[in-house]
């Protein structure tokens, strides 16, 4: 029995673009999530991406936005993008951008009224997983990607599961959200105040304490960025990055801002970037 809606199919490319609608069992809400497949001829069994939304955002920001389609339709990877929290009348919500629907911050909130619907980490990492694999069949390699709470995400995600995800990339992350305005915000809401539970969904706090398999993790930054001050500072990784010998990129970008315009300038970069760590993947014997 099909779990999934569609809402929408556009042919784009040399793929298609499909949105989805669905009941999520960790979110306890109805959800919206897009997928793009690249020719199911020519890339039978492709690599998935998965893509992580910022504050604000929908599925459909990116999708719309940041041209990634002509890329994945080359290089043969799906894409999937989730909505950013849960949704709906009935689910805790603040009049603020940055907390609560909107802003879900890709974590399991442990505090009241966010705990009974706010598990973007468990919706993401098991029932989103479980619903492309055997909805979708995607069961190729694996990357994560995000912008801005979206590339937190993508660093967290991807740090809590080496295993699942060959590559990290990001634009603009808030790589240090304990530290800086946004996170605080969140952590104290959604996890309370024992700052030993922020540290597991902080970047750096788990590149400090980091013992598992280094995945490569890409990151650009634009200068001309009006959060890179206040809320970003890719340095705090990239030091953290060098005490532990962590493979970690980050390339400051002259002139580009916040927006979905430095995403699709950089896009093809990245996905070449996570299309690239195959390369080195042995195959088994
Ligand atoms: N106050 C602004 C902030 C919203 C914003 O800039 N959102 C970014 C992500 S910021 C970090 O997670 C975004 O991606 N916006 C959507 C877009 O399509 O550009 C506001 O409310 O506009």
């Amino acid at each position: 029995m099909k779990t999934v809606e569609l809402l929408e199919e556009h042919s784009v490319l040399d793929g298609v673009q499909y949105k989805y609608r669905h009941r999520s069992e960790s979110l306890n809400c109805s959800m919206t999530f897009s997928l793009f497949l690249p020719n199911k001829e020519k890339f039978p069994e492709p690599s998935l991406l998965w893509w992580l939304s910022g504050l604000t955002c929908t599925d459909d920001n990116f999708t719309h936005k940041a041209g990634a389609q002509r890329v994945a339709a080359r290089l043969g990877i799906a894409m999937i993008m989730p909505d950013t929290s849960p949704r709906g009348k009935e689910i805790a919500d603040s009049d603020d951008y940055d907390l609560g629907q909107g802003a879900g911050f890709y974590l399991n909130a442990t505090q009241k009224p966010w705990s009974s619907h706010y598990k973007m980490y468990d919706y993401i990492i098991k029932e989103l997983t479980s619903l492309v694999r055997e909805e979708f069949h995607l069961i190729g390699p694996e990357f994560i990607s995000g912008h801005s709470m979206g590339g937190h995400g993508a660093l967290v995600l991807g740090l809590r599961n080496p295993k699942r995800f060959q590559s990290i990339t990001a634009f603009a992350p808030i790589v240090n959200p304990s530290q800086v305005p946004w996170g605080i915000k969140a952590f104290e809401n959604y996890l309370g105040d024992n700052k030993e539970d922020w540290a597991e969904w902080d970047a750096v706090e788990l590149i400090k304490r980091y013992s598992d398999k280094k995945v490569p993790i890409l990151i650009d930054q634009g200068d001309t960025d009006q959060f890179y001050k206040k809320e970003l500072e890719p340095d705090k990784l990239v030091k953290v990055a060098k005490e532990k010998k962590y493979p970690l990129t980050v390339r400051m970008q002259s002139g580009y801002d916040h927006s979905y315009y430095t995403i699709a300038t950089f896009i093809e970069e990245h996905l070449e970037f996570h299309m690239n760590q195959l390369k080195n993947i042995k195959p088994k014997e």
